[in-house]
C-alpha cells in the first residue's frame, strides 16, 4: 500500500529563489495493492508532482509518503535502490526516455547494470522476453531496433515492461497514453487492467476524466495543489458534488453532443485563493464519496 498523508509542496520560484510556490496543499491518498487510483484535474493542480514526489524526484515540504507502512519520505541515496525496486514511474512522451543513437532494449540492458547486476546473460534475456509477452509485445518484433523504429505504443509498452522487470508494487503512470492514438491507448489501457488484476497497484495521473472513469475503482479531483472531491469513481463521476468537479465532467464533450446546439457553459467558480493556507476540510458526502467543504 502506498500512503500520502498530508503531504504538501512548495517549490522555489522568482530571482534566486527568493520565492515560492505552493504546487500541492495537504494532500492525502492511497494506492492498495491491484487497485488503479486516478488523479484528475486541470493543468496545473499538482497532480505531476505528486508523482514526482512519490518518485522521489522532488523532495516533499511537509507530510509523509509510506510505502508497505513505512515512511520513504526522504529515503537517502543509497536507499533509493531498494524503493526503486518497488516503485517505477513512466511519463508521457515515450521518445523522451529512450536515447535515440541507442537500441531501445538499452532500456532493459540498465535496469541489469543497476538492480541485477549477477543475472547472467541468458537468464536477463528469458526474463526481458517473459515481461514482453506479459505486456502483449512479441521480442522478436522490438529487441534490436532503434526508437524511430518502432511506434509510440510500443515505446511505451516496453518501459512499462522495463518496470515489470523489477516485480514492482506501485506504478506511476503520468500521463501515459495522452500522446498515443486512440486505438494504441486503449491497447495500453487494457494493460493496465490487467497489471491490477495481477496485484499492481497503478497512481493513474491524467486530465481525460474519460480514461479515469474506464480504468480506475476510486478517483482524486484536484484543484490547486488541493483535493476537491475523492471517493469511488462511480459514485464521483455521477453525483459531483464540488462545482469544480461539476465543470470538469460537463466539459467532456459527448459524441452526440454538438457545439453548435448545445454549447457547455461552466459554471463560475472561486479565483485562486491563499495557497499556503490549509484548504478546506474533506467531508463525507456519502459511502465511499468526500467533499472539500466550501
Ligand atoms: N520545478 C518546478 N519549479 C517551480 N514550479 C513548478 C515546478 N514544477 C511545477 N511547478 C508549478 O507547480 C504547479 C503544479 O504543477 P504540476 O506539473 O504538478 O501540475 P499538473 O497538474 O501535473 O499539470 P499538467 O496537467 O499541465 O501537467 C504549477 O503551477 C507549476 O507551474
Amino acid at each position: 500500500m502506498l500512503q500520502l498523508e498530508n503531504v504538501w509542496k512548495s517549490y522555489r520560484v522568482g530571482a534566486l529563489g527568493s520565492k515560492h510556490l505552493t504546487a500541492v496543499r495537504d494532500v492525502s491518498l492511497q494506492v492498495a495493492p491491484g487497485e488503479v487510483l486516478s488523479v484528475v484535474g486541470e493543468s496545473g493542480s499538482g497532480k505531476t508532482t505528486i508523482g514526482k514526489m512519490v518518485l522521489q524526484l522532488t523532495s516533499v515540504t511537509r507530510g509523509r509518503i509510506l510505502l508497505g507502512g513505512e515512511d520513504v519520505t526522504a529515503r537517502r541515496h543509497a536507499e533509493r535502490k531498494e524503493y526503486y525496486r518497488r516503485v517505477q514511474g513512466v511519463f508521457q512522451d515515450p521518445f523522451s526516455s529512450y536515447n535515440p543513437i541507442f537500441k531501445a532494449d538499452r532500456v532493459f540492458e540498465t535496469v541489469r547494470e543497476s538492480f541485477r547486476p549477477g543475472t547472467g546473460a541468458a537468464q536477463w534475456r528469458a526474463r526481458v522476453e517473459e515481461v514482453l509477452h506479459s505486456v502483449r509485445l512479441d521480442p522478436a518484433s522490438v529487441l534490436g531496433k532503434y526508437p524511430h523504429q518502432l511506434s509510440g505504443g510500443q515505446l511505451q509498452r516496453m518501459l512499462i515492461a522495463r518496470a515489470l522487470l523489477l516485480d514492482i508494487e506501485v506504478l506511476v503512470a503520468d500521463e501515459i497514453i495522452s500522446m498515443l492514438d486512440a486505438s494504441t491507448r486503449i491497447d495500453v489501457l487494457n494493460l493496465l487492467g490487467e497489471l491490477k488484476e495481477r496485484g499492481l497497484g497503478v497512481l493513474f495521473i491524467t486530465h481525460d476524466l474519460s480514461l479515469a472513469n474506464y480504468i480506475s475503482e476510486r478517483v482524486v479531483i484536484m484543484r490547486h495543489g488541493a483535493v476537491v472531491e475523492t471517493g469511488a469513481t462511480a459514485k464521483v463521476f455521477t453525483d459531483p458534488q464540488h462545482p469544480y468537479s461539476r465543470n470538469l465532467l460537463s466539459s467532456v464533450p459527448q459524441l452526440h453532443r454538438k457545439w453548435s446546439d448545445d454549447p457547455v457553459e461552466p459554471e463560475d467558480l472561486e479565483p485562486d485563493g491563499d495557497r499556503d493556507t490549509p484548504p478546506p476540510p474533506l467531508r463525507e458526502h456519502a459511502e465511499q464519496h468526500w467533499v472539500a467543504a466550501g
